[in-house]
């Protein structure tokens, strides 16, 4: 059973997460189509973090895609695993961004995972209400980043779930409709746990550490596995709002799933928002904050953004595979010498998270803010 008590999250600040109207039901009672001023003003952003597109963006400038399959170690293959490998050492420095394919996780099991959270999401508020956050833990369903009455809101709603560790599981949280949920998550959350190690074991091989398990070595006996499922309803007027904030993500790697027939992420590249186009099936992938600092810097955590849609809803659901709670997480001795000074100072993860979750998501600024060394005087 979930040791809810336990939990080292609780009240991350103070309690201090403030409840906002879900987007979903602002949509069902307020807004007109097509009224402008049918966007609340707490949701218009100012003119500077309105969604623009780089116009830079093409099938050519987009996010590598990554084929698991020429991956596998196969004798005659050598080579085509070897190319394949600088795509991917590529795709983690340049973009700390790349799609999936190939990846094992069967499509059906992609299909029920969507169907259950579309399901949660369509149920009526009262049922979804029964998984809000309780006392400051930061789960369950509505909005978790809005810490100040003057924040600008975003155009979405969501659903966080810590799967693992048991410490911090709140099965109470947990939709009880659709009746197949737990099963679902609970099944997704094995295979995507899987691949999120598969990849740490590629990225470890990649940059030449001790041994492929140097970085699980490093997320210790209880990685984390937290669930996100965002939902976007359509916006009147996309062109002044945004369904997620601009923000890096805090943990080690994130597996993404977006809807097949809307794009609505965005990825900072060159100082441009480049959408990311959704290929049925593939997971998105993403470098974490652990992530660039265990490699000190060599690969990147990268802010992104969701945008909104006129005519439909997306659904995304995120997994966030972090280091165990008390990792102690540090750039790694080999990635550190002469000529690439140590960027970061080490921390325990705990604390990290917690300083993370106490702020509104706000681009690249936590990690610097936290655990960026000066090194202009080295
Ligand atoms: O909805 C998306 O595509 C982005 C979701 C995301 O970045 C997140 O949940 O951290
Ligand atoms: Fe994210």
């Amino acid at each position: 059973m979930a040791a809810v008590d336990a939990n080292p999250f609780v009240n991350p600040n103070g309690g201090k997460v403030i409840p906002v109207e879900s987007a979903q039901e602002l949509v069902k009672n307020h807004v007109h189509p097509n009224a402008a001023e049918a966007v609340p003003r707490r949701y218009i952003r100012p003119q500077e973090e309105r969604p623009t597109v780089s116009l830079l963006a093409s099938s050519e400038f987009s996010i590598p895609v990554i084929d698991m399959k020429k991956l596998i170690i196969l004798q005659g293959q050598e080579d085509q695993r070897k190319q394949e490998m600088e795509r991917l050492s590529d795709a983690c420095q340049e973009w700390g961004f790349f799609q999936i394919v190939n990846h094992g996780i069967p499509h059906s099991l992609i299909d029920e995972i969507k169907a259950v959270a579309k399901n949660f999401f369509n149920l009526p508020l009262e049922e979804k209400q029964k998984s809000a956050p309780q006392g400051g833990d930061p789960q369950g369903y509505g909005q978790l980043f809005v810490t100040s009455e003057d924040q600008t809101l975003d155009w979405g709603d969501l659903l966080a779930l810590s799967l693992k560790p048991n410490q911090i599981k709140n099965l109470a949280l947990w939709p009880t409709v659709p009746t197949n949920f737990r099963d679902t998550v609970e099944r997704y959350a094995l295979e995507v746990e899987r691949v999120a190690q598969e990849v740490l074991s590629l990225f470890a091989e990649n940059l030449h550490l001790e041994d492929a398990d140097s970085f699980k070595n490093v997320f210790g006996s209880e990685p984390m596995n937290l669930m996100r499922m965002n939902f976007y309803p359509a916006c009147p007027r996309p062109d002044l709002v945004l369904g997620l904030s601009p923000h890096a993500d805090g943990g080690g790697v994130t597996l993404l799933l977006q809807d097949d027939e809307t794009v609505g992420l965005h990825v900072r590249k060159n100082n441009q928002w480049i959408p990311v186009e959704p290929i049925p099936y593939a997971f998105v992938i993403n470098i974490g904050d652990l992530m660039e600092v265990m490699t000190n810097g060599k690969y990147r955590s990268i802010e992104h953004r969701a945008v909104t849609n006129k005519e439909r809803a997306r659904l995304s659901i995120a997994n966030f595979y972090n280091a165990s709670v008390d990792a102690e997480v540090a750039p790694s001795a080999k990635l550190v010498d002469e000529h690439h000074p140590c960027l970061y100072r080490q921390f325990i993860h705990k604390d990290y998270i917690l300083y993370h979750l106490s702020k509104p998501l706000k681009g690249k600024r936590h990690l610097a803010e936290f655990a960026k060394l000066d090194i202009s005087n080295t």
